[in-house]
């Protein structure tokens, strides 16, 4: 099974074309005004663009009202909405059936209880997104740019499918892929220089340090 590689939190051209050539599946686009990556309806449909036919433009929201969402979803077209807020397994459930979307819903892990929350929301939400809880007083829910301990992902069903975020860049994914076997990744500070601001040179390194891990787990990074 190959792995998903999304790239998060995109905001020039210039980022997403480095994302698309490194092979990314998925590229995202926040929309939480709280945030350094945050993009307008306007630029998230202009920059989607390039990735038609590519890979898949996610809208990230947080706990976003229906008529943000429609907005979102009738101007930017995604082709999969992540979910990055408190929704209820109920509330993922009403936007999947809605939008007629995708929905990967993020889960916030620090220790095991954390896992907890997987069950609820298996076969509401068409995927998972394990990330880092954020630290206390954090502004973010996500983007944070902090691990979590992957071994804790061992207690999981093999079947579960999820993308792991939280903190991964070129100098840790490796380990990250030895410790868990997740069916895709996801990354956003990690290839920045600063805050928001994407580095195509670290993008490429990124997807350089995934495909270096072939030895290890030929299958999923051929
Ligand atoms: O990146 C953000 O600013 C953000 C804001 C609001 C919700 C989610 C956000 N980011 C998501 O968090 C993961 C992990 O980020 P990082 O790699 O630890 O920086 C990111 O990929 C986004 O999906």
């Amino acid at each position: 099974m190959e792995l998903d590689i999304k790239i998060c939190g995109l905001k020039s051209e210039e980022a997403v074309a480095a994302a698309l050539e490194g092979g990314a599946s998925h590229v995202g686009f926040i929309f939480f005004d709280r945030s350094p990556r945050h993009v307008t309806v306007e630029t998230a449909r202009r920059l989607r663009r390039a990735a038609v036919g590519r890979a898949l433009a996610v809208a990230v929201t947080v706990d976003a009202d229906d008529e943000t969402l429609s907005r979102i979803v009738g101007e930017m077209q995604p082709d999969m909405l992540q979910l990055h807020g408190q929704e209820s397994p109920e509330r993922a459930a009403a936007l999947r059936a809605r939008f007629a979307l995708p929905v990967m819903k993020a889960l916030a892990v620090r220790e095991k209880k954390d896992l907890e929350a997987v069950a609820a929301y298996r076969g509401v939400c068409d995927r998972l997104l394990l990330d880092a809880k954020p630290p206390p007083g954090a502004v973010l829910p996500g983007g944070n740019g902090i691990p979590f301990d992957w071994r804790l992902l061992a207690f999981l069903d093999d079947d579960v499918d999820y993308m792991l975020s939280g903190g991964l860049n070129a100098a840790n994914i490796a380990a990250a892929l030895r410790a868990c076997r997740p069916r895709g990744i996801d990354v956003s500070s990690g290839v920045e220089r600063a805050p928001g601001d994407k580095d195509p040179q670290m993008i490429r390194a990124f997807f350089h340090a995934v495909r270096g891990v072939a030895g290890a787990r030929p299958e999923e990074t051929a």
